[in-house]
């Protein structure tokens, strides 16, 4: 992004006239600002009133995507252009989501084809499982999936899985899921004390089938499983599942032929639940759910792909994000679910967005002179009020919000006479709370009174941004398009910064550092040239361990 290009410093010019940037005024001087603010789409419907945007300022947002020829790179997105500049490939999540009838040609190869294809094998291990047709190696049917992963290979599905929870069918009276990521052990051990390797299905997930984190809990599941069953080939066939872009990888680690499942180098770990990284999805809630889930992603591809941007939905949400960090400086966004399914969102948004759009040098590699990703976190926002809000309402920060919330919930459930009127009371509770808290955000003592003599510790400042996304309810279709939005939020960001959303290099140094003094914790060789506060640490480890 040019900033001294004449868009960028009129939006800058704007970003400083405090007077015109206060949710109260913006809402006095435009009484319909709901016209223009508010749209509907599908089942969704957002609300950008409450953000700190005037019709000039919007306009200016949608020349600066002009600008910057965002619709070519939307196209070129789609179409499989090697967006990925720095490791030359495409990032074809969106034909992850294409109808078998669609044919996208890259690189000599119908990728549409390729993805039904695995989908198709995903299909044939979710009916073996379900059916209980796949038994382990004395012969009982699976009743515990274990996914080992890590970042894009478990935030993902572990999110979705949970999410999601009321659409699973019969099959989740003999089926429980858990997910294993972290590398310290705490997760597997205290799993592994619970499950019966009879009966345990293992998926090892990973991209590159190389990550330290997904192996070493991967070898301590075999050395469990071999414990029982010292028959390896018989463990292997009957007890692990391989999703990789690497078979060399998972030939190497032992996963069977029949047991791979393939994904491609063009999908981005972060955004692979698509693939069959989203294996334990499909198990949980069918593969009819899973497939709503992927139309549903697909809907949110086509309004990315073709709505003007003044309507398109995750350009209004990128733009305005754009606007918050860079031109209004304000650096944390926090995202806030009003709907207990949702509570792992924030999370998996957390790899989505900053270790996307956590980066300071453009594709070309100069450094950029402007803000980018703002920090992201997020809690279920009714929790969130009893912890984190009081900072949003009352701190030094400014931060923009996401809420995010079912309208309809509750009115298929029948847990017995009266539950279901009593829950969907406490689903009103909750919504009621969401838009609470955003009309306080935005104006502070204001939205209940003009008293000015509270005492100062009383006063509410408000005029802290918010995005509010109610959805008619949540099920798969929804939450695919959900999830899409954001991808695509993620990728318009990034194509007005400059920036590539696509590599994660900013990853790297640590493995190998950390594989350094790995050699050096366990003694052999010695570190060298250590700062002294590391030298230390480690010093104080090998003396105490
Ligand atoms: O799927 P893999 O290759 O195990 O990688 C796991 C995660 O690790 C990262 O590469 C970061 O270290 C993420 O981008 C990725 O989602």
């Amino acid at each position: 992004m040019d900033t001294h290009s004449k868009v960028v410093r009129a939006l800058q010019n704007l970003s400083r006239d405090k007077d015109l940037l206060n949710l109260d005024k913006l809402f006095a001087c435009d009484a319909k600002r709901n016209d223009w603010l508010f749209k509907s789409w599908e089942q969704f419907t957002f609300d950008f009133t409450k953000q700190l945007v005037s019709k000039e300022i919007l306009t200016g947002l949608l020349e600066l995507a002009e600008s910057r020829k965002l619709k070519n790179r939307i196209s070129g997105l789609i179409a499989g252009k090697p967006v990925n500049t720095s490791e030359d490939r495409p990032a074809l999540h969106t034909a992850l989501r294409m109808p078998k009838s669609k044919s996208l040609v890259v690189n000599q190869t119908n990728v549409v084809a390729d993805v039904h294809g695995s989908l198709e094998r995903v299909k044939g291990i979710v009916d073996k499982i379900h059916s209980g047709q796949w038994r382990g190696y004395s012969g009982k049917p699976i009743t515990d999936i274990v996914n080992i992963g890590v970042g894009g290979s478990d935030l993902g599905p572990f999110m979705v899985t949970n999410a999601l929870k009321d659409f699973q069918a019969d099959w989740k009276n003999h089926l429980d899921f858990h997910f294993v990521s972290s590398m310290d052990g705490t997760q597997i051990f205290k799993l592994l004390e619970t499950l019966n390797p009879e009966t345990c299905l293992f998926i090892i997930s990973s991209k590159s089938f190389t990550t330290i984190d997904t192996f070493y809990n991967a070898n301590t599941a075999m050395e469990w499983m071999l414990g029982a069953c010292p028959d390896k080939s018989l463990v292997v066939k009957q007890h692990f599942i391989g999703v990789s872009a690497s078979p060399d990888k998972m030939n190497e680690w032992g996963i069977a032929a029949d047991n791979q499942l393939l994904f491609w180098d063009w999908v981005g770990g972060r955004f692979s639940l698509w693939s069959a990284i989203g294996l334990p999805i499909a198990l949980s809630v069918g593969m009819d759910n899973f497939e709503a889930l992927l139309s549903g992603a697909h809907e949110m591809d086509k309004q990315f792909a073709t709505a003007p941007f003044e309507d398109n939905i995750p350009v209004l949400l990128g733009l305005i994000g754009v606007w918050n960090a860079t031109f209004l400086n304000i650096n944390a966004h926090t995202v806030l679910p009003y709907d207990g399914r949702l509570q792992f969102l924030p999370n998996y948004l957390t790899q989505l967005e900053m270790e996307s759009n956590g980066k300071a040098v453009t594709m070309d590699g100069k450094k950029v002179e402007y803000k980018t990703c703002p920090i992201l976190w997020g809690d279920i926002g009714p929790n969130a009020q009893h912890a984190f809000y009081q900072l949003l309402h009352q701190g030094t920060q400014k931060v923009s919000c996401d809420f995010i919330a079912p309208i309809n919930r509750y009115h298929d459930t029948s847990n017995g006479a009266g539950t279901d009127e009593f829950l969907i009371k406490q689903h009103k509770l909750s919504l009621a709370n969401c838009l609470a808290q955003s009309r306080v955000l935005a104006f502070g003592n204001k939205a209940v009174s003009d008293d000015e003599n509270l005492p100062a510790h009383k006063f509410y400042n408000g005029n802290q941004p918010s995005t509010t996304i109610l959805m008619d309810e949540l099920n798969p279709y929804t939450l695919g398009s959900l999830i899409a939005l954001y991808e695509h939020k993620v990728f318009v960001m990034a194509s007005i910064w400059g920036i590539n959303p696509f590599d994660q290099w900013g990853v790297e140094l640590g493995k190998v550092i950390a594989g350094e003094l790995l050699d050096a914790i366990q003694g052999d060789p010695p570190a060298k040239n250590l700062d002294i506060s590391t030298q230390t640490l480690l010093d104080t480890i090998k003396n105490k361990a």
